[in-house]
C-alpha cells in the first residue's frame, strides 16, 4: 500500500526543503518536523495491549504498545529522519544500515549494518528521505527481512514513480509512505523536481 501525505503543513515544509537556497540548518529542521508529522499516520495501526490501571478516581483499562518499534535509517541521509520520529517514540530502538548508491551504475552498495536483537518481533520502520530507483530501499528491506523482520514500513520524503513500482513489486507486503510522489527520474537517477542530494544537503558536504 502506498500512502502519499496530502497535508498543508507537510507541503509547506517540503517546499522549503526543495528550494535551492535553503541552507543546512533549515533543511534539517524541516526534515525533522516532517518526520514527526508523518509518524502519527505511519504508526496508526500499531497493535496495543490492554492493561488494567488505576487513575486517581477508579480502576480502568489503559493501553500500551504491544511491539517494540525499531527505526532503521539508511545512512547517511536516513539519519536526518530519525530525530523527528524518535521525539514521538522515545523508546524506539535504532538500527543502522549503511548504503551508498554508485553514481554510475545506480546500484546500492551496503557497507554497514547493526540491529537490535528483537527484529523478528518488532514493528520496523525503515527511513530514507529519497526513494529514487528503489534499489537502496529494496536492498534495505531484504536486509531487515534476513534479520527476521515481518512487520516493515518504508517511510521516505520524496519518491519517484519508477522507484515506488520497483519496491512494490519486490516487497508487496511493505507499506510505503511518502510526503510527495514526484514526477520522474532524470538521466542521472535524480528525482525531478526533487530536492537534490539529500545527504549532501543534510550534512553540508557539498
Ligand atoms: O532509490 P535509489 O536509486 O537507490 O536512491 C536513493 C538513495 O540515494 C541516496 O543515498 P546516497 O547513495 O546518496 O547516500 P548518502 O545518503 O550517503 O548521501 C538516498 O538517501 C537513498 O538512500
Ligand atoms: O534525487 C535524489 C536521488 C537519490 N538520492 C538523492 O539524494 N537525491
Ligand atoms: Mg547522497
Amino acid at each position: 500500500m502506498l500512502t502519499v501525505f496530502d497535508h498543508p503543513l507537510i507541503k509547506h515544509k517540503l517546499t522549503i526543503m526543495r528550494k535551492k537556497e535553503t541552507g543546512t540548518k533549515d533543511f534539517r529542521q524541516n526534515l525533522d518536523e516532517i518526520g514527526g508529522l508523518m509518524v502519527y499516520e505511519v504508526t496508526r495501526d500499531l497493535p496495543l495491549n490492554e492493561i488494567p490501571i488505576e487513575t486517581p478516581l477508579c480502576q480502568t483499562i489503559g493501553y500500551e504498545m504491544a511491539k517494540d518499534v525499531v527505526i532503521v535509517p539508511i545512512l547517511r541521509a536516513g539519519l536526518g529522519v530519525v530525530n523527528g520520529i524518535q521525539n514521538l517514540i522515545p523508546t524506539a530502538r535504532i538500527a543502522h544500515i549503511g548504503m551508498y548508491r554508485d553514481e554510475e551504475t545506480l546500484e546500492p552498495h551496503p557497507y554497514f549494518e547493526k540491529y537490535p536483537s528483537n527484529m523478528d518481533e518488532a514493528a520496523v520502520i525503515i527511513v530514507d528521505p529519497m526513494l529514487a530507483t528503489g534499489g537502496s530501499s529494496v536492498a534495505a528491506i531484504d536486509m531487515v527481512k534476513k534479520q527476521g523482520a515481518t512487520s516493515i514500513k518504508l517511510v521516505c520524503l520524496v519518491g519517484a514513480p519508477e522507484g515506488v513500482k520497483v519496491v512494490e513489486e519486490a516487497h508487496p507486503d511493505v507499506d510505503i509512505y511518502l510526503a510527495s510522489l514526484d514526477d520522474h527520474l532524470n538521466e542521472k537517477g535524480y528525482i525531478v523536481p526533487g530536492l537534490g542530494d539529500a545527504g549532501d544537503r543534510i550534512f553540508g558536504t557539498k
